[in-house]
């Protein structure tokens, strides 16, 4: 779980993945799902050295299934390729890359990747087609085109591989690391699929995010 980023699109001081959520920390948020799961057999979460947040909250509801890392880099694909490193898994282990920002996933989106993955070769991601029409900005922020969006999904995590080909893929990309673990699965020549995901799985980037992210928790809990 990539959770070294510093939050800049969010504004303020306070890295996102600690910003206060309902009654915890956003990040305590998304490690929960995981932790629940039965699929889901340890935690690793990749912080920056220099965090100085998290060790002000308390985590022993984790129990040793949670390992945390200090060792984020400079970019989300080093901080994931970093904590590959340093967990020397197996390299037929499931990986599960999910977004420390993305409070909302779901048991039900970790039941759906599992039972559509666990058999796969490849791999694959949770994504959604794109429901909007595309513009690309030109000069003055104005209008230089639409763009055909027939086929084109959004990415979201989790992004699922095993461990060896996750590892492999990441380390022989090169310069201008991916924005995902699926590019440079690509990469490789391989074709990761798609699974339907829920707008819900929101990435909280924006402050407008972290008022939906509330109200979607604050939702389900009164289901
Ligand atoms: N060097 C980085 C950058 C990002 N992340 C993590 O990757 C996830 C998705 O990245 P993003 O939403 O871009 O987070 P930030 O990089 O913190 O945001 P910004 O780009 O606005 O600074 C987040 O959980 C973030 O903590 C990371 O582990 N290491
Ligand atoms: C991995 C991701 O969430 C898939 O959409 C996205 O690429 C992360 O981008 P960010 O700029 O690092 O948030």
């Amino acid at each position: 779980m990539p959770a070294a980023g510093a939050g800049s699109r969010m504004g303020g001081t306070v890295p996102k993945q600690y910003l206060p959520l309902l009654d915890k920390p956003l990040i305590h948020h998304t490690l929960s799902v995981f932790n629940e799961h039965p699929c889901v057999h340890g935690l690793a979460v990749v912080i920056s050295p220099e965090d100085g947040w998290w060790d002000t909250y308390d985590w022993s509801a984790f129990g040793d299934r949670l390992t945390v890392l200090r060792c984020g880099g400079e970019t989300r694909a080093a901080s994931v390729l970093n904590g590959l490193k340093a967990m020397e898994w197996d390299d037929e282990d499931w990986v599960l890359v999910h977004d420390a920002a993305r409070p909302c996933i779901t048991a039900t989106l970790l039941d759906r990747l599992f039972d559509e993955l666990r058999e796969d070769e490849v791999g694959g991601l949770l994504a959604v087609p794109v429901a909007d029409t595309l513009k690309r900005a030109g000069v003055g922020q104005r209008v230089a085109s639409t763009e055909p969006r027939e086929s084109l999904w959004q990415a979201q995590t989790p992004q699922m591989f095993h461990y060896g080909l996750l590892k492999r893929a990441l380390e022989s990309f090169g310069s201008n690391m991916p924005t995902d673990e699926a590019q440079a699965v690509e990469r490789l020549g391989f074709a990761p699929k798609l699974i339907l995901g829920e707008r819900n799985n929101l990435k909280v980037t924006f402050p407008e995010d972290l008022d939906m992210a509330g109200m979607l928790l604050q939702a389900r809990r009164q289901l």
